[in-house]
């Protein structure tokens, strides 16, 4: 049965102020209610005025996405009441959007590329929150601070075949988002996603407000059981909206009655038409992911898995380009899949490694200095280091203050007789053919020194201590 995926993702852009009004954004550690004004707030009489940043930066996002920019866009109300909202209606854009027709490359689950066509994009005002304080309480809060900060709303035609596939697109956009820098991926509540998922010949179930990636790979795959579930058992599944509880991995039907009211959209009648096609021709584009992957491949000579990963993040990708004149090569490897593992561990970000102190790294390695094991002791205590807030020492202090210089072989021939003599059955093994024997030894060997040693020199001069009965 084919899974059919849809998404709806609405980004906050990164504009000084909001999208109607000259408030302030940035509210982050502020008190409710201090980013406000009659605009806003929606008090009789305020007339908006848009912000030309945000337009600006959503026509970055339909260069970026290869779509068809529209001459002429407008906004529109899209009338509901709920008290995130005072004015009784969203500046929201109905049928005359930024643009539309676009696409995205991504990699489908067999990793060969694959084109997600979007559908349109649009420009809208994020609602006020609410904050319900504890049930029976009888009253709950309401902050303005975000009403009116700009969304963009990206709808994709549905063209996504599996929960894995709809969290891919979306790291995908959130680099291609990154590196126009339109948006913050740090922020909270910095994109939110409506997913629709079907199973082909049955109706379409739209998962509402969904905040974090995770979360739309795992409510989408939730669905997916649940609607099989249901056809398995002659069931029909029905047109409706549902809600995702984060805390449990589970969806929840909607009250129907919410969703089926009648937006009455119109016009809005105090923001003029403006005319997209002029403001596009000024608009410049960065590098992109894609772009600077094939740069990486070419300039740099790393693998496309190296290139792929290091350009998935802007920010990362810096830090590459930092480092990598040590050795191409080895900083791929170290950043892309020592350093990457590490930092997720600690929770920690790429901006919080001192590129200086990693390409002294790098150099250690590369003149073979320290081995590789000892190289990941050193990045651990180098990260450790930061993550406590301590001054980050520099490598080579690490590793002269433990000693942990690499030792040539046969500065090791005590402890190799010693391991020789204390498993004589791997010792037996090992004569009898058996491969894995001898990694067993260097691996006693490398623990006795403490990654010291080079275990491929290891490997040769315990084979040897052993062929010639040197022992
Ligand atoms: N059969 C389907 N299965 C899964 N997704 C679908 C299917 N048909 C359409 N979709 C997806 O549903 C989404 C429809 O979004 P759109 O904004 O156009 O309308 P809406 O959800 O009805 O309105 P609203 O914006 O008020 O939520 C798109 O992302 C589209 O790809
Ligand atoms: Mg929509
Ligand atoms: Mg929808």
């Amino acid at each position: 049965m084919k899974t059919i995926i849809g998404l709806e993702v609405h980004v906050q852009l990164s504009t000084a102020t909001k999208l109607f009004c000259g408030c302030s954004t940035d509210y982050r550690d502020d008190e409710p209610n201090t980013h406000c004004c009659p605009i806003c707030l929606g008090l009789p009489g305020a007339l908006p005025r848009l912000n030309v940043r945000a337009v600006e930066h959503g026509l970055k996002v339909a260069k970026a996405l290869n779509m068809e920019v529209l001459e002429e866009s407008e906004f529109a109300r899209k009338n509901y009441f709920y008290p995130d909202l005072p004015k009784g209606y969203q500046i929201t854009q109905y049928d005359k959007p930024l643009a539309v027709a676009g696409t995205v490359e991504i990699e489908d689950d067999e990793g060969h590329e694959k084109i997600v066509r979007i559908s349109r994009i649009h420009l809208e005002e994020d609602p006020g929150r609410l904050i319900h304080v504890a049930s029976g309480s009888g009253y709950s809060l309401v902050d303005y601070n975000r009403s009116g900060i700009p969304l963009l709303e990206i709808v994709t035609e549905p063209d996504l075949r599996s929960p894995q596939e709809a969290r891919r697109f979306l790291n995908r956009l959130r680099a291609i988002l990154e590196y126009l820098e339109v948006f913050d991926g740090d922020r909270e509540g910095g994109l939110r996603v409506d997913a629709n998922i079907s199973l082909e010949g049955s109706e379409r179930v739209e998962v509402k407000n969904i905040s974090s990636y995770k979360g739309v790979e795992k409510a989408l795959t939730f669905e997916v059981t649940r609607q099989r579930n249901l056809l398995r058992r002659g069931q029909k599944v029905g047109r409706e909206t549902r809600h995702f509880m984060e805390a449990r991995g589970i969806t929840t039907s909607a009250r129907s009655k919410e969703e089926e009211q009648d937006y009455r959209y119109f016009t809005e009648p105090d923001l003029r038409p403006f005319r997209v096609a002029d403001l596009v021709t000024g608009i410049e584009l960065p590098e992109l992911p894609t772009a600077r992957k094939e740069r990486f491949m070419a300039e740099y000579g790393i693998s496309l898995n190296h290139a792929r990963t290091l350009t998935g993040d802007p920010r990362l990708a810096d830090f590459y380009e930092e480092v990598a004149y040590v050795d191409p090569f080895l900083a791929a490897t170290w950043v892309a899949d020592t350093l990457l593992g590490e930092l997720n561990y600690r929770g920690m970000r790429i901006t919080d490694v001192p590129a200086n102190r990693f390409i002294e790294l790098l150099a250690l390695i590369r003149s073979g200095t320290i081995t590789d094991t000892v190289a990941v002791q050193v990045l651990r205590e180098m990260l450790d280091a930061c993550a406590a807030g301590r001054p980050c020492e520099p490598p080579a202090v690490i590793v002269k203050r433990e000693g942990l210089v690499r030792g040539e072989g046969e500065e090791f021939a005590d402890v190799i007789r010693d391991v020789i003599a204390a498993n004589p059955q791997a010792v037996a093994d090992y004569r009898a053919g058996k491969k894995g024997a001898l990694n067993f030894l260097v691996g006693q060997v490398m623990k006795e020194t403490r990654g010291r040693a080079d275990p491929r020199e290891l490997g040769r001069i315990v084979a040897e201590y052993i062929d010639t009965g040197e022992v």
